[in-house]
């Protein structure tokens, strides 16, 4: 493979991409269409002085340890000869690829190719990765009709849900049931919910800070310093959190300081198993394996039945299972986000969903509504500890927002008039998205694409606030092109209110409440990231100085 597709600050767009066929825009064929692309320079790529560094690279970021990718999977009939390759063996075998998210490191590997080959580069004998931001709207916008790679059917087996099913017509059909559940006024509705949590948690933190223990059950140790882990407390709020919005029943974990819970599997056995590392294990081997040809995945799978984190993805799936049940045999006083579930057939006419189905359904918000929110925390802790100026002008901005009586545990509709959070949050979805896998679509040809999200110069949370000078209204606009953190199209996140909802109310009540500070040493020792489909912060030690 020759190394043809470089990209250099700078450069004209045009040499960033393969040379393809001519193939002319309106062009029905779409496997094509996302490989022509404008040959001007971008004019929206935000300044130079603005980004506070050179212009990027594509795939490039000033956080050392941020790595992202875009990768696309193409057909044997692309015109792909000028392409890059990673490696011989990235070019013969999906191997490669596999062997990176195997060790939660695929993204690093993925940013360094890019970085050394170009904006595209194969990853796989039929897997492309692009690391240009146009390349996204084509990919996942809501004109393309690209599905989702069978990546996704492999891990869907015989019980897809609404982020894995492939098939078009069945995702309408399932989107169509959910559209409601996300509604502004359904998030308003559970937005009580996630404040008692929110409050627990900041009642654990408290403890934790002071070297306590939450109750006898709690395994999470500080150390002598008085420094500790958050994630797991993040993670157990997020847990808490979904489990009160979806079924009335929270987990409880941040009262127990523990994470165990009960699995029930469809012939009604139970069995007790650790939420956060049942998930983390179930991902993890879903998602290495899900790479390969399916004949590959099934066999893994059959080989690892007997291993526990074999098991995981199953026990995950049980642990749904077993608070649904729960759910369907109690009503709750004030609706849930089970109560939208058509559990009989609806208003108009449309016949409830199987068993089967809402336990899959249940199964993906539990997963989705756990893991990127506390990605999210998480990343966004770690950002403000290495950033004090910003983490006190947050706090000082907030707690003269934020009416008294509000503090630390705000509504969100006080946090809304607040941009300087928004800003914050957002700054950090753009350098640090939770999901920078370059989520896998397949073209009409044969195979798939997922694009990128390009992290462009220093976390600087002002670039986001209209009232200021040092950034113009069209770098704002423009800044959109490089943030897809909830991604686009059909197949964008539902959650996404929630989501703003929940991390919003969390991280003020977080930042009013304690002053964050990193624990002593290198970042790298005490912030580490395992890519799985999310970026999963591993953990985040920490020093927490409570404030109120
Ligand atoms: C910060 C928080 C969140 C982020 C960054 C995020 C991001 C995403 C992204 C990137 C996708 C597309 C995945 C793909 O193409 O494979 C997605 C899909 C999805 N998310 Fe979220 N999400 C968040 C929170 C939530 C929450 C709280 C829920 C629900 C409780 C949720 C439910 C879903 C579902 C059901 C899908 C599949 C949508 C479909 O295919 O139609 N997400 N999310």
């Amino acid at each position: 493979m020759s190394n043809a597709a470089t990209s250099q600050p700078g450069s004209n767009f045009e040499t960033s991409y393969p040379r393809t066929r001519r193939q002319g825009p309106g062009s029905t064929n779409l496997h094509l269409r996302v490989l022509w692309l404008p040959t001007r320079a971008p004019p929206h790529i935000p300044r130079e002085d603005a980004l506070g560094q050179n212009p990027p690279k594509v795939g490039e970021t000033s956080l050392a340890e941020t790595g992202e990718s875009n990768q696309t999977k193409s057909s044997q009939g692309l015109p792909l000869g000028s392409q890059a390759s990673t490696s011989g063996l990235a070019a013969l075998t999906p191997l490669w690829v596999t062997y990176y998210n195997f060790f939660g490191i695929r993204w690093k590997k993925i940013k360094e190719a890019h970085a050394s080959l170009g904006s595209v580069v194969r990853i796989s004998p039929n897997h492309l990765s692009f690391s240009d931001p146009r390349a996204y709207k084509d990919i996942y916008g809501h004109g393309a009709k690209i599905v989702k790679d069978d990546f996704y059917s492999h891990m869907a087996g015989d019980t897809p849900n609404m982020a894995d099913t492939v098939d078009p017509a069945d995702h309408a059909r399932k989107r169509k049931y959910f559209s409601a559940v996300f509604s502004a006024k359904n998030v308003g509705m559970l937005e009580p919910r996630v404040q008692i949590c929110v409050q627990k948690l900041i009642q654990c933190l408290k403890l934790k800070s002071q070297g306590q223990k939450v109750a006898d059950t709690d395994r999470f140790e500080v150390r002598r310093d008085v420094s500790f882990d958050v994630r797991p407390w993040l993670n157990m709020f997020t847990f808490d959190a979904i489990s009160s919005m979806m079924w009335s029943d929270s987990f409880g974990f941040l009262d127990c300081g523990d994470d165990t819970c009960i699995s029930q599997s469809d012939d009604g056995n139970k069995k007790t198993v650790n939420a956060m590392e049942t998930f983390g294990h179930g991902v993890w081997f879903a998602v290495f394996s899900a790479h390969l040809p399916l004949w590959a995945y099934k066999a893994i799978n059959y080989l690892a039945s007997g291993l526990k984190r074999g098991q995981a993805s199953g026990d995950f799936g049980n642990m749904a299972r077993y608070k649904t049940m729960q759910r369907i045999e109690s009503t709750p006083e004030e609706p849930d986000i089970f109560s939208q579930f058509p559990l009989q057939t609806d208003k108009k006419g449309r016949p409830p969903l199987p068993m089967w189905e809402i336990i899959a359904e249940s199964t993906i918000m539990m997963n989705a509504g756990n893991d990127t929110t506390q990605t999210t925390l998480t990343n966004n802790i770690m950002i403000l500890a290495t950033h004090p100026d910003i983490q006190t002008k947050l706090r000082l901005v907030l707690l003269s927002g934020v009416p008294k009586e509000e503090q630390p545990v705000a509504s969100y509709a006080t946090l809304s008039q607040i941009p300087y959070l928004r800003a914050v949050l957002d700054e950090t979805f753009r350098v640090l998205t939770p999901q920078r896998f370059g989520l896998p679509r397949r073209t009409v040809v044969i195979s798939t694409i997922a694009v990128y999200s390009q992290r462009l110069g220093k976390w600087i949370p002002e670039r986001w606030l209209a009232d200021n000078p040092d950034f113009s209204a069209e770098e704002r606009r423009n800044l959109k092109d490089f943030f897809m953190p909830f991604t686009a199209g059909t197949r964008a996140c539902i959650g996404r209110n929630l989501a703003y909802m929940e991390v919003s109310i969390a991280l003020a009540a977080l930042v009013m409440a304690f002053e964050w500070k990193m624990a002593d040493g290198p970042l790298e020792k005490n912030f580490g990231q395992f890519e799985r489909i999310t970026s999963n912060p591993t953990f985040l030690n920490v020093k927490a100085k409570p404030l109120m």
